[in-house]
């Protein structure tokens, strides 16, 4: 497992040579000159983003949360506005937004570091928005066995963007509410005019 420091996906890393090879391919195949200026490093420039953009692998999700703590907090803890960058799983193309994460503590509570390291883990992967707001949501409810969490996530899609449709400027929100908060509007729209 990788450790507090910024960490990177290391089959990137061992296989750097040729991830290189199959990008300067691809490069060629689009009918790009590989040998002029702009293009002799973009190979070794691809694969050192890769090793960072998908650097979530390293790591399993639930441990990053790292100690959990006993406190008599029982009322709403929201982390809000953590900005992450993901890749879409079928375009590879980026997408990016906010993550805001609430939950309602149930004796336990955890680093709030720790939850945007969450979404680190969650987001520097091939992706679909919903299986990020569900992991972090499904994540916390087991590891904190709280009253109940909320996660929202925002997220503009470059496949849609720039490509295909070609809807710049929407933004797709996902929810995920596990415990007090499925079953409850009004924690819901607290929640919401919270993180406005
Ligand atoms: N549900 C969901 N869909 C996503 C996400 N990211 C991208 N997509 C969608 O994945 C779908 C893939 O659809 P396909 O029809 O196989 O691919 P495509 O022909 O490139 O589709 P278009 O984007 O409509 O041109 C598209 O509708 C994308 O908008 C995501 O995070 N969640
Ligand atoms: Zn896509």
């Amino acid at each position: 497992m990788a450790g507090k420091k910024d960490y990177v996906n290391s089959q990137v890393s061992s296989n750097r040579e040729k991830i290189e090879e199959h990008i300067k391919e691809i490069l060629k195949l689009i009918g790009e000159d590989v040998e002029r200026e702009g293009l002799i490093e973009t190979p070794a420039r691809v694969t050192r983003m890769y090793e960072e953009i998908f650097a979530g692998y390293e790591v399993e999700p639930r441990e990053v949360l790292g100690a959990v703590f006993d406190e008599n907090h029982e009322e709403l803890v929201i982390v809000k506005d953590i900005v992450y960058y993901s890749q879409c799983e079928h375009h590879m193309a980026p997408f990016f937004g906010k993550v805001h994460i609430g939950y309602l503590p149930s004796g336990k509570i955890v680093g709030l570091s720790k939850l945007a390291r969450l979404v680190e883990a969650v987001t520097r992967r091939l992706q679909v928005q919903e299986r990020i707001t569900s992991t972090i949501a499904n994540v916390l409810d087991e590891e904190l066995d709280p009253q109940g969490v909320f996660v929202v996530v925002e997220g503009e899609h470059l496949c849609m963007c720039a490509r295909g449709i070609k809807k710049p400027g929407s933004k797709t929100v996902t929810t995920a509410a596990r415990g007090l908060y499925q079953h409850d509007p009004a924690l819901r729209s607290e929640f919401m005019q919270l993180i406005k």
